[in-house]
């Protein structure tokens, strides 16, 4: 069995248990996790970060993080698919784009084939280098700190031609609900390890 076969069974098997989650789980969670993220040095040191903005039942709910990042006065940057072809870049590649205000995030519109809430516009981080965390989403999670997403492969090439272009690389935090830790799971050449991962009703694992 290759292995991206298995990584389909998992994402599978992961999403059929998060379609049991209730919404207060859900939000119980998430606020765990907020109050677990602002405590972390890293978070509290970072000038510039990238949240994401989740999906509505399948995955950590990060609207608090980003309030709370703007309120600190933190650089909030969001992900954008691009399905556009681009010299250097895997054809489908992600932008992280800055967004100036809160107002702007509460304003966003979905976006895209996965009709997710994403910025238009936006500086954009792979030019100017300056992340220094990445709040990275994913499907599951172990504590080993390996993480899978959801198969288009995003996260783990935007990484890799960021390092490669500014020779530096974004503290990655994954955060993932109860129901998204697992024993083990299968991992390839090309995925990132993540730093540090939050995950609900848990010491941060670092
Ligand atoms: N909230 C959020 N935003 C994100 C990501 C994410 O994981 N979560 N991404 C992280 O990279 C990028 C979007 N990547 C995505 C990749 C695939 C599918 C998706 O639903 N794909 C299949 C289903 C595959 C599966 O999961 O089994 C489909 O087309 O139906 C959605 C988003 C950027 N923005
Ligand atoms: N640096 C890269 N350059 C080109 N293709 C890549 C790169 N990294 C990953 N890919 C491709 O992306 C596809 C999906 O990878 P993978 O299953 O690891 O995605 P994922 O990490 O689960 O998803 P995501 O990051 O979108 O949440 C694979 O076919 C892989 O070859």
């Amino acid at each position: 069995m290759s292995m991206s076969i298995a990584k389909k069974g998992l994402r599978k098997h992961i999403k059929q248990g998060l379609k049991n989650i209730s919404q207060e789980s859900l939000s119980l969670q998430s606020r765990y996790i907020h109050d677990k993220l602002i405590q972390h040095e890293k978070f509290q040191n970072a000038k510039s970060i990238a949240l994401y903005m989740n999906m509505p039942d399948s995955e950590v709910r990060t609207m608090e993080m980003i309030k709370t990042s703007f309120q600190l006065g933190k650089s909030v940057y969001l992900p954008r698919c691009n399905y556009t072809e681009k010299e250097g870049r895997k054809k489908n590649f992600l932008s992280m784009l800055n967004v100036n205000s809160f107002q702007d995030v509460q304003n966003l519109r979905p976006q895209g084939k996965y009709k997710l809430l994403e910025p238009v516009d936006g500086e954009d981080a792979m030019e100017s280098g300056s992340l220094d965390i990445i709040i990275v989403p994913g499907v599951a999670f172990t504590k080993t700190k390996k993480r899978m997403g959801h198969g288009a492969g995003f996260y783990d090439e935007f990484l890799n031609y960021y390092y490669k272009k500014h020779n530096r690389k974004p503290y990655l935090i994954g955060v993932a609900l109860e129901e998204q830790l697992i024993e083990d799971l299968p991992t390839e050449e090309h995925d990132w390890n993540l730093d540090s991962l939050i995950v609900a009703n848990h010491d941060i694992i670092y």
